[in-house]
């Protein structure tokens, strides 16, 4: 059967993307779009079938739909997800910035709701791929910084990502790091004693570096996306695959 699909973020890159990833699916159609700036001549609208609903805020957005593809601001992602749970549409969440507290919470929510989701920091397999090898390496390194640079246009600093991937390894340590944790602005922020460096310039797209030292030796890893086509596989994958989870799960390997 059709799975029924809302764009939370349509105007955004991610957004428009996601329209056309679902475009070119014959399991899935695009039900409902919504965007705060969102008008019927937009070039985001334009492009839409005429059955596609457009919404400008939650509070009127009513419309049998199966999932809630959210790629919109740390600002919004909340709520949004929230919402999501409330009206029985599977959230499949690309949007960072969303803590560990509130996670939580909306786990609580989609237990009560009897709903399943995913949040996923990175739909890009490197990405996937690194933050299993990370745990790996974490094991036998503790200590771990990690850089991740992006587009100049990203709002949020550390990427998500990183943030993910910093907690990853937090979790993985068997030992305390031996480096000391200054906490000057030059040593970068810290998540959980794990130091993440921003780094924000044009002509990038996604990247992380995690760089593991040890007495006289280091081990380095890295993934690059060098095109938002990187993401696409994954948020495809996510569609397929939601309807099948009975809780709000993190991360992409959860479904792969
Ligand atoms: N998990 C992953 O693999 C990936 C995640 N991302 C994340 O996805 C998010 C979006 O990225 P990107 O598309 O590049 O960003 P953009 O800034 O291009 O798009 C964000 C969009 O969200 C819209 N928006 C803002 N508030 C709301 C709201 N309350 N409801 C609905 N739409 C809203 C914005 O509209 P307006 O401009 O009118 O405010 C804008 O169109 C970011 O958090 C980014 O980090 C990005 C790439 C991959
Ligand atoms: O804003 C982006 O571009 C990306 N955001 C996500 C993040 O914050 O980690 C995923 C990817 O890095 C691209």
């Amino acid at each position: 059967m059709t799975k029924r699909v809302i764009i939370a973020g349509i105007t955004g890159s991610m957004g428009q993307k996601c329209a056309d990833l679902i475009e070119s699916l014959t399991d899935f159609e695009l039900a409902g779009v919504i965007a705060p700036d969102l008008t019927a001549d937009c070039p985001a609208a334009k492009k839409l079938s005429s059955e596609t609903k457009l919404f400008i805020d939650l509070k009127d957005l009513t419309l049998a739909a199966d999932i809630w593809l959210d790629f919109t601001t740390p600002q919004a992602v909340f709520n949004n997800t929230k919402f999501a749970l409330e009206h029985h549409y599977r959230p499949i969440i690309g949007t960072s910035g969303l803590t560990e507290t509130q996670i939580s919470k909306l786990q609580e929510i989609a237990a009560k709701e009897q709903m399943g989701g995913i949040i996923v920091p990175n739909f890009g397999l490197s990405a996937v791929l690194l933050m299993k090898f990370v745990q790996m390496a974490a094991q036998y390194f503790p200590d771990a910084e990690v850089i991740e640079m992006h587009h100049e246009d990203k709002l949020d600093a550390p990427s998500g990502t990183a943030a993910a991937t910093a907690q990853l390894i937090a979790k993985s340590r068997l030992e305390k790091p031996l480096a000391p944790a200054a906490h000057v602005a030059a040593r970068g922020a810290d998540y959980e004693g794990v130091k993440v460096h921003s780094v924000r310039l044009p002509g990038y797209v996604a990247h992380e570096e995690v760089l593991f030292g040890g007495p006289g030796e280091a081990l380095t890893i890295r993934q690059d996306s060098f095109d938002r086509a990187s993401f696409m596989q994954g948020v495809k994958v996510a569609l397929e695959h939601v309807s099948e989870l009975s809780e709000l799960v993190v991360g992409l390997d959860k479904i792969l």
